[in-house]
This record gives structure tokens, C-alpha cells and sequence, in this order.
């Protein structure tokens, strides 16, 4: 993406801080474009705050990046080589915190831009947790298990010297979930030679995992979405509802929207789409998607299902859920959700409606629940592993998801209320939640003076 001197923002400072990310790195597309994004948010926030107008420049530029190499056999004998990172963007709030992506779009540029949302993410669940993110250019499909696991060994190895309970907390993404988690906590645990169980979130059950982390970030999105909908008088029940992806957060969300009274009218994975008016079998998918399958294997099962190999958001739908990676919708698809009578778009993923997207659904009337308030339960979760860790306690799954909603239902009303109060408009979440994740982060800044 290319950014002319219109787009640049009218306040002085801004606009040297924008210039500054340019410049410093020309060819960070994804990070330029949340950047923009928060640039553009802040602005009335720094009429009414302009103590906070010098954090600015140093909340763009990440405290610390890692990057290092990580050497590996494959099950042939051969040594394979990757390049991990761990980005630690922000921790005014508390240790650096953030899920690890192995993904073979993982750069530099995509971490920055996730590190990015996960500062403000944070903030949001206010909770007492920094922002970072982490990862490596590597797609685990390809590798079998025992590789995955060497894989994981050695990019702990690396790791462990900036991890830590109180420094940074690694958790799971794309690609990365609790039995990877577990294996690199388990490397971890062998080179520092203790028990520290609040270094990673997202750690299998039987390691002090939380109760209900796989769950919570596709549940949180539906949390979310449910008081995005009660704003217009709506609700899921009896809702159609396209969820992207397949994966962790998708098919949570999924339980939650047939738990809620919905159906789930189209899914889909990196290989195609599929539309199912009368419902998708969750179960069904799991198991195809457990064993190796694709979304178009699980349509083979099922007499109503029509695959496809566009997106799986141009079908007839009251809210779409996109849960599986970043700009999944472009301005073409919103189109289709806008002229189709689509009522909300919450992200169960990063970033995946694109600012010109954005723009579409907004203009058309769409309610929009923008990723790093919408799928906030995941790290929310995280966050109470972290003090069940530090407690040595184990809390119900019951007492987990009442106060995952609560996480939700906060996130949502922090969005709201500045959305109102710096940009008159309570439904315009997407600078709410900019402007409220930025002001907690600005006075924990402001407090520690420069830093
Ligand atoms: N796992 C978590 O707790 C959290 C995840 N997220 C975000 O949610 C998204 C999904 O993450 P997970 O479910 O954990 O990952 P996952 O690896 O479990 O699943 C990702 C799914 O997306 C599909 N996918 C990938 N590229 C696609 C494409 N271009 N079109 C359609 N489908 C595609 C994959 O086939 C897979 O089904 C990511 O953006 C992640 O950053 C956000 C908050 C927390
Ligand atoms: O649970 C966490 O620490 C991180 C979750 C995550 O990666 C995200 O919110 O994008």
C-alpha cells in the first residue's frame, strides 16, 4: 500500500510521527496501515490530552525486536534453517504480551503490525499486560509431528533468554496452539531448570493451562458481537452467520453462534470456501479438520454444501465473523456483505477487513467490531492464566467464562464510551477503541516518564 500527502494527518506532531514510521521503514505495508489507522483515532484524544502528544513517537517504534535463526532436522537427516522473531512492542502496562504465529507469511513487517494491535488489545481488557508478538516463517502443515516439536525445541532455545513471568509472555496464534505451546514451554522449563508456569499462556490443561484459553477468543468475539447487535435492537438467535477460517478462534465462534441460537451459513480455509444455508456441522468440520482435512473434504460429507474457491463472504448473510487471517476482506467483498443486508462484522482475526473495507461497511450502514476489542478474549483469558499461575490456584470453566464476559462486555463499553467522547459517535468502535486502548498505554507512559 502506498500512502500519498493527503492521507497524512493535519496535526503536527502526528504528521512527523507518520512521516518517521515511513521512512524508517519504507516497505512495512501491514504496520504503515495500523499505524494510519491509530494515527487518525487519537488525534481528538490529543486535543483534550496534549500531555500525551510526545509518547506518540515512541509508542510506533517497538521497545525491543529479536530476530534469530532456527536450525532444525527434518525426519530425512537434513538440516533445515528459519528465521524466528519476538517483537516487544510496549510494557508501560506490564510484561510484553502476545501469541507466537508460525506462519510462511511471517516477516518482520506482519509481527510489527500484530505487536501493534496487541499493545492497544491489551490495554483494552485492562488488564495489567504489555504488548508483543512473536513467531517464525514456517508452515507446520509441512512438517510431521516429531519436526514440529524439533522445530519448536529450537526455537525456544533462542527464546528462553527473553521470556519470562514477569518479562515476557508468549502465548499461541496461527499455527501455533496449546501442544506447541507445551512443547516450547517444555524446552523452556529444561534451559532455566525451574517450574515457571506464567512464562506462556495457552499451555496444555495437565501443564496449568486455563480452563476454557482455547476457547476464549471465539467465544469473546460472539460476547462482543451480541452487544454490538443489542445496540440495534438484534440479536443471534435465528441470525445467519458466516464464520472464515476453521481453525481455533473459527470454530469456537462457531459453538458459540449455534449455542446462541444462530446458524452458521459458510466457512472456510486457506484452500477455499464452502455455503451451507441450512448449517454447518461443527463437529463434523472439527473432525474433518482434525484429521488433516480441508473445508471442501468436510463438503464432500454433506448433501447442502457448495464449495467454492472465492471468499466465503459473498453469500447471503445477517453477520459475518472473519476468523482466520489478516485482509480477508477487501473492498469487493464488503460490497457483497453491504448489498447482501449484512448487519455487523466483528474480527475474530487481525486485521482482516482492510481500511478501504472498513470504509465500505461503514458507509454502508454495517456495524463493525474491529479486532483488537472483538477478539480480545483470547489474551483476556491468557491474562487470567497468568494470575492463576501466580496463584497456584485452577478456576472453573464456569468461573473462567463469567469472567471472560465481563472482559468482553468492559472491552465493549471502553470502546463505546470514547468513541462517543472523542469522535461523537457511539457506534463507531473501530477510533473507539483505538482512542481508549491509547489513552490507558499514554498515562502509563506519561507515569514512567522517558523511557
Ligand atoms: N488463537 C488465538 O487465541 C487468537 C487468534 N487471533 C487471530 O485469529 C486468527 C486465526 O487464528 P487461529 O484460529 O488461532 O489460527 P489457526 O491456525 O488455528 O487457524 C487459522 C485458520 O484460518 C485458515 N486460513 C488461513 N488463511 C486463510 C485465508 N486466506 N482464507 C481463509 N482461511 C484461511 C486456516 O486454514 C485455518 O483454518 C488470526 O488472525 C490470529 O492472529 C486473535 C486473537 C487470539
Ligand atoms: O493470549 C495471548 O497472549 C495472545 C493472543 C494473541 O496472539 C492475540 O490476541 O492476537
Amino acid at each position: 500500500m502506498t500512502h500519498d500527502r493527503t492521507d497524512e494527518p493535519e496535526n503536527v506532531v502526528l504528521r512527523e510521527v507518520w512521516r518517521d514510521v515511513l521512512r524508517r521503514d519504507p516497505h512495512q505495508a501491514f504496520f504503515h496501515a495500523d499505524v494510519r489507522a491509530m494515527l487518525r483515532s487519537i488525534g481528538p484524544v490529543l486535543t483534550e490530552h496534549p500531555e500525551y502528544t510526545d509518547v506518540v513517537g515512541r509508542l510506533c517504534e517497538p521497545e525491543r525486536i529479536i530476530a534469530f535463526r532456527v536450525p532444525w532436522t527434518d525426519d530425512a537427516g537434513h538440516v533445515r534453517v528459519n528465521r524466528g522473531f519476538r517483537v516487544q512492542f510496549n510494557s508501560a502496562l506490564g510484561p510484553y504480551k502476545g501469541g507466537l504465529r508460525f506462519a510462511p507469511t511471517v516477516d518482520l513487517d506482519v509481527l510489527k503490525f500484530l505487536g501493534f494491535e496487541q499493545v492497544f488489545k491489551n490495554a483494552l481488557t485492562g488488564q495489567d499486560i504489555g504488548g508483543g508478538k512473536g513467531g517464525a516463517d514456517v508452515d507446520p502443515k509441512t512438517l510431521s509431528p516429531a519436526e514440529l516439536m524439533r522445530f519448536c525445541q529450537s526455537f525456544a532455545t533462542e527464546l528462553a533468554s527473553h521470556v519470562g513471568a514477569a518479562v515476557d509472555v508468549p502465548a499461541g496464534d496461527m499455527g501455533v496452539g496449546s501442544r506447541e505451546v507445551g512443547w516450547i514451554y517444555g524446552q523452556y522449563q529444561r534451559l532455566i531448570g525451574y517450574h515457571e508456569p506464567g512464562a506462556f499462556t495457552g499451555k496444555p490443561a495437565v501443564l496449568g493451562g486455563s480452563a476454557l484459553r482455547p476457547e476464549a477468543t471465539g467465544y469473546g468475539t460472539v460476547y462482543f458481537t451480541q452487544r454490538m447487535l443489542a445496540e440495534q435492537s438484534r440479536d443471534l438467535d435465528g441470525a445467519r452467520v458466516i464464520v472464515s477460517g476453521s481453525g481455533n478462534v473459527a470454530l469456537h465462534a462457531m459453538d458459540k453462534v449455534i449455542a446462541s441460537g444462530g446458524t452458521v451459513v459458510g466457512c472456510s480455509d486457506s484452500r477455499g470456501s464452502v455455503a451451507e444455508p441450512d448449517g454447518v456441522d461443527v463437529d463434523l468440520l472439527r473432525e474433518v479438520k482434525g484429521q488433516g482435512g480441508s473445508v471442501a473434504d468436510y463438503a464432500g460429507k454433506r448433501s447442502n454444501a457448495q464449495t467454492s474457491e472465492g471468499s466465503a463472504f459473498t453469500q447471503e448473510c445477517d453477520v459475518a465473523l472473519p476468523c482466520a487471517t489478516q485482509n480477508e476482506i477487501g473492498p469487493e467483498v464488503a460490497r457483497a456483505l453491504v448489498g447482501n443486508g449484512c448487519w455487523a462484522v466483528a474480527e475474530g482475526a487481525n486485521g482482516p477487513v482492510t481500511p478501504e473495507a472498513r470504509e465500505i461497511l461503514r458507509e454502508g450502514g454495517v456495524a463493525f467490531g474491529p479486532g483488537k476489542a472483538a477478539n480480545a478474549g483470547g489474551v483476556g483469558v491468557s491474562a487470567l492464566e497468568m494470575q492463576q499461575a501466580a496463584g497456584r490456584e485452577r478456576w472453573s470453566a464456569e468461573e473462567v467464562d463469567e469472567r471472560l464476559a465481563t472482559i468482553m462486555s468492559e472491552a465493549y463499553d471502553r470502546a463505546r464510551d470514547a468513541a462517543e467522547r472523542y469522535h461523537g459517535d457511539p457506534t463507531d468502535l473501530e477510533n473507539g477503541a483505538n482512542a481508549a486502548g491509547f489513552l490507558r498505554v499514554a498515562e502509563a507512559m506519561t507515569a514512567l516518564g522517558v523511557v
